[in-house]
């Protein structure tokens, strides 16, 4: 298959210093159409960062973003690319006197601007991306009411409304116990749209998506299918843990299994020894 005509975002050679410090380095990748993406790495590894340059919140020092064969600085301005993109981020926004549909509401702005009515058919669609994520019993009520969880599904019906062509969620499920962290990755995957999002649950990352990009010291130290990337290896060279990787039992992904009180090298070197499931 030819990749050039099926990659939604392509990405070359992009680098970002902030701070004279550089933090993304010489980053090259290409998501392709319809496709969840997991962006994994550790503790200031430059995930958020590399997002930010995704949903052209930060510019690059160098290299391109290509969206639909498209440079996002170049040859879209701000406003159409909002449009495309629609971003759920880990800090849920204050929305002081908001009900859900207020909120849910706002994924129509990029399309309408902020003063115009909404009309029969704007509701129409609000009511329905409500429905979708489950909450339509929750409709009128005040949006800082809601559960951590139930934010994230509102803000995800947000997105289902604007109608993007691709979601960028920065670490959605940081805050959510992990019910909510299965249901809000499980939305998000069941759109059929273009997903990249962040992860720190890694076995939650190997089980949802298709494709994993790895960074570790604002390097893209690793890329591919879950079963390609998760390995003992780079679970010790990127993240510093012991772990056995076995098959998950239900859909044969890799699964992670921690061990604690190891020293790094010796329990890698016998986990390797273990049978993999
Ligand atoms: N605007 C900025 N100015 C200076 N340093 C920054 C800026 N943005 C990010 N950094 C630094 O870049 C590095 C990567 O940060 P980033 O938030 O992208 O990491 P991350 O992988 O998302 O981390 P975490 O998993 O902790 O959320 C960190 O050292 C951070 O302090």
């Amino acid at each position: 298959m030819n990749t050039a005509n099926t990659a939604l975002l392509s990405v070359q050679h992009l680098s970002w210093h902030a701070d004279s410090q550089l933090i993304l380095d010489d980053i090259s990748f290409t998501i392709k159409k319809g496709s969840f993406t997991g962006i994994l790495g550790p503790n200031g590894a430059g995930k958020s960062s590399l997002l930010r340059c995704l949903y052209r919140y930060v510019k690059p020092d160098s290299g391109s973003v290509q969206f639909n064969q498209q440079d996002i600085w170049q040859q879209y301005d701000a406003y159409q690319y909002a449009q495309d993109i629609a971003v759920v981020l880990q800090e849920t926004p204050t929305h002081f006197n908001l009900t859900v549909h207020d909120v849910v509401a706002l994924g129509l702005l990029p399309h309408k601007g902020l003063f115009t009515r909404e009309q029969a058919s704007d509701r129409l669609k609000i009511d329905c991306a409500i429905k979708q994520v489950g909450l339509a019993d929750k409709n009128l009520q005040n949006f800082e009411h809601l559960s951590g969880g139930e934010k994230q599904r509102a803000l995800i019906a947000r997105a289902i409304v604007q109608t993007p062509s691709l979601l960028i969620m920065d670490e959605p499920t940081s805050h959510l116990d992990v019910r909510y962290q299965i249901q809000v990755i499980e939305l998000a995957k069941s759109l059929g749209i273009t997903v990249i999002a962040s992860f720190h649950d890694l076995n939650l990352a190997s089980a949802m998506c298709d494709q994993l990009l790895v960074l570790d010291k604002g390097k893209l130290v690793e890329q591919g299918s879950p079963q390609a990337v998760i390995t003992s290896e780079m679970l010790s060279n990127v993240f510093g843990v012991c772990a056995q990787v076995s098959l998950h039992p239900q859909h044969k992904v890799p699964h992670i299994s921690y061990f604690y009180g190891y020293d790094i090298k010796e329990k890698t070197a016998e986990s390797r020894a273990l049978p993999h499931v």
